[in-house]
């Protein structure tokens, strides 16, 4: 299960100055509040492959962090996937807001031709605010299209109820492409697939926590539970296991970000341009599909020139992020370094992390 170069790198040394040279723990302000934070931390180091980046949210525990490690590890230690493609498509992120906020994230995306909507923050009973945010983003980008995150936020049954509701919007099979985790249970997951099916919907269902934190990811396909998969590098334990993962589902996959600095965004930016486009992706993206590696513009600032909105050089300003590393610019590194609190904070979960992983090897 662990490959062999981080057995390798694992057991080969005790040291983090080997393993994570140059890191640096930072702190980036978020414009808005996401996933519950305000500010997002990430450790980054400059591997012998090139800058890399490890960041899972902080009351992760180290099992879970462990995974986070191996993904960081490949990204600065090992080459990346070649690329098919020199740019990704981006999706939009839209998350949990008022209607009225709506207009001005969408400019923080330009050139952005789709957007995920996160719906869901309190079940079904923030339903009506969810369906005036998702109309405030179908007036301000008619063309767009869109998908939907509920973060496994309801039972099956409301579930139903939002899939009903939601089959009611006008002409939603032209434009939206999936509901993402409505619900938290894989085979709930399936139920709902079922029911949607029998009532002839125009609504697809994308897995993401039931891949991303599943013991077993390849359920989702066995149990037909989704349309749709979401990956994500970081989390998988890297690219060459997020694409086995996506080749072993056999499914459309959408690569999505984990919240990660400009640094770790251009993991998935490589993994997404190494996935060929196949006939089923095709027939629900039109090419391929956008990623959700927009989330640079939910920060007010980051480590790398080109990451927030305001950067139009042939990065977000166009909807597309560059297939390739980058690099932390010196300035914006130093003005964005965390206290020494957190560097310590850091390492010690660097070696409780290192354990799990020694422990698997
Ligand atoms: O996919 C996107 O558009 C943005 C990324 C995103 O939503 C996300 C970011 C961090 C943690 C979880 C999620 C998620 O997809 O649920
Ligand atoms: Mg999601």
């Amino acid at each position: 299960m662990i490959p062999d170069w981080l057995v390798e790198l694992v057991t080969g040394t005790e040291d983090l100055d080997a393993l994570l040279p140059q890191r640096r723990v930072v702190e980036l302000p978020m414009i808005t509040r996401f996933r519950g934070i305000t500010s997002r931390q990430a450790l980054v180091f400059r591997g012998p492959g090139g800058w890399s980046e490890f960041s899972p949210f902080v009351e992760y525990a180290a099992p879970e962090a462990a995974r986070w490690l191996a993904g960081a590890l490949e990204f600065g230690h090992r080459p990346a996937p070649p690329p098919l493609r020199d740019a990704v498509p981006l999706n939009g992120t839209i998350p949990d807001c008022p209607p009225q906020a709506v207009p001005g994230l969408i400019t923080r995306y330009p050139g952005a031709g789709t957007f995920k909507i996160k719906i869901a923050a309190r079940g079904i009973t923030s339903l009506d605010t969810d369906l005036a945010r998702i109309r405030a983003v179908r007036a301000h980008a008619p063309a767009a299209r869109l998908r939907f995150d509920a973060n496994a936020g309801y039972p099956l049954a409301d579930a139903q109820q939002l899939c009903a509701a939601i089959a009611e919007l006008p002409e939603v099979g032209d434009w939206l492409e999936y509901i993402e985790q409505p619900v938290a249970a894989v085979e709930d997951l399936a139920r709902l697939r079922e029911w949607i099916a029998a009532r002839g919907l125009p609504i697809r269902i994308a897995a993401d926590e039931s891949i991303r934190k599943a013991d077993d990811p390849y359920r989702v396909a066995a149990l037909g539970a989704a349309d749709v998969i979401i990956v994500k590098a970081q989390p998988l334990g890297g690219a060459q296991h997020a694409a086995e993962v996506v080749n072993g589902c056999g499914l459309p996959a959408v690569v999505s970000s984990a919240l990660e600095t400009g640094i770790g965004l251009r993991a998935g930016a490589l993994l997404a341009a190494s996935l060929p486009v196949d006939s089923a992706a095709e027939a629900i993206f039109a090419g391929p599909p956008a990623c959700g590696l927009g989330t640079g513009a939910l920060f007010a600032g980051d480590i790398i020139a080109g990451t927030t909105h305001s950067d139009g050089d042939g990065g977000l300003g166009c909807g597309l992020l560059p297939a390739g590393r980058t690099a932390p610019d010196q300035e914006l590194l130093d003005w964005y370094t965390a206290d020494a609190a957190a560097h310590a904070w850091w390492d010690a979960r660097v070696r409780d992390c290192l354990q799990v992983l020694r422990a698997g090897c």
